[in-house]
């Protein structure tokens, strides 16, 4: 049933008008999002990966179609019930951590719940429980230039996970770090995903850890379909 469903996209489509010239990034695209489970998206550079992240996240307007965040159609909320939505149901992590530099790495985590109203002890305990859970127990009064960049990359997953979202949406969340690194954030992720029951939604364009997870998908003409290697080399 449809309102089971942690995210889901209808008939989306997204174009940008770019002077004269129309681009159809994203066209007829259908996406279910099912609790708990991990999702990867591969596809081209341009092919439209980013643009269907952001729709999905409540980011950007779709063109055409319809987002659903926990069965609530996005076009039918306002912006503060928008903001709510996200807060409540999202996490976010990006290829660049985004921390604020002026901030711990428990004020960061803390953050979110502060946003979303929840008493400060309680902010400051979860906060800690999850720098905890992300191997950073001992670094929480470090700021982000006091940080690695693996480091810096927990600290935005406990940001992103801390409100215990329904579906974090990460946003090539490797893509600044090393090989070893980038192995080590994906098992974090995956391992706090299966923990926490959180749906997982990956863009990246390593196609070595998009095999890692439940379900493998190729962006191509502006659609996602199942991923195929022997496709790929078309
Ligand atoms: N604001 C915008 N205005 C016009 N065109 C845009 C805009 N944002 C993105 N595009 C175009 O839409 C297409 C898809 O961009 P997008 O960033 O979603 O691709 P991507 O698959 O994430 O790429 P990459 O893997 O390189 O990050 C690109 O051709 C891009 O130039």
């Amino acid at each position: 049933m449809s309102n089971e469903l942690v995210l889901a996209c209808y008939n989306v489509s997204r174009t940008y008008q770019d002077g004269k010239l129309k681009v159809d990034v994203i066209q007829s695209l259908d996406l279910e999002v099912k609790p708990g489970e991990s999702v990867s998206i591969v596809g081209a550079s341009g092919s439209g990966k980013s643009t269907l992240l952001h729709i999905m996240g409540g980011l950007d307007q779709p063109s055409g179609g319809e987002v659903r965040l926990m069965g609530q159609p996005l076009k039918d909320v306002s912006q503060k019930e928008l903001g709510l939505l996200r807060n409540q149901h999202l996490g976010f992590v990006y290829q660049f951590h985004h921390l604020l530099p002026e901030f711990t790495a428990l004020e960061n985590v803390k953050m979110p719940l502060l946003i979303g109203k929840v008493g400060k002890a309680e902010a400051e305990q979860r906060a800690k429980e999850m720098l905890e859970k992300v191997g950073l127990g001992n670094r929480v009064d470090h700021r982000p230039s006091e940080l690695s960049g693996g480091e810096r990359q927990r600290a935005a997953i406990a940001r992103a996970l801390v409100t215990r979202p329904k579906c974090l949406l990460a946003d090539e969340p490797t893509g600044n770090l090393d090989r070893k690194n980038a192995q080590v954030i994906l098992d974090l992720m995956l391992d706090l995903q299966r923990e926490m029951g959180t749906a997982l939604v990956v863009v990246t364009h390593d196609e070595e850890l998009a095999a890692r997870f439940g379900r493998m998908l190729t962006m191509r003409e502006g659609r996602l379909m199942p991923y195929s290697m022997a496709a790929e080399q078309l």
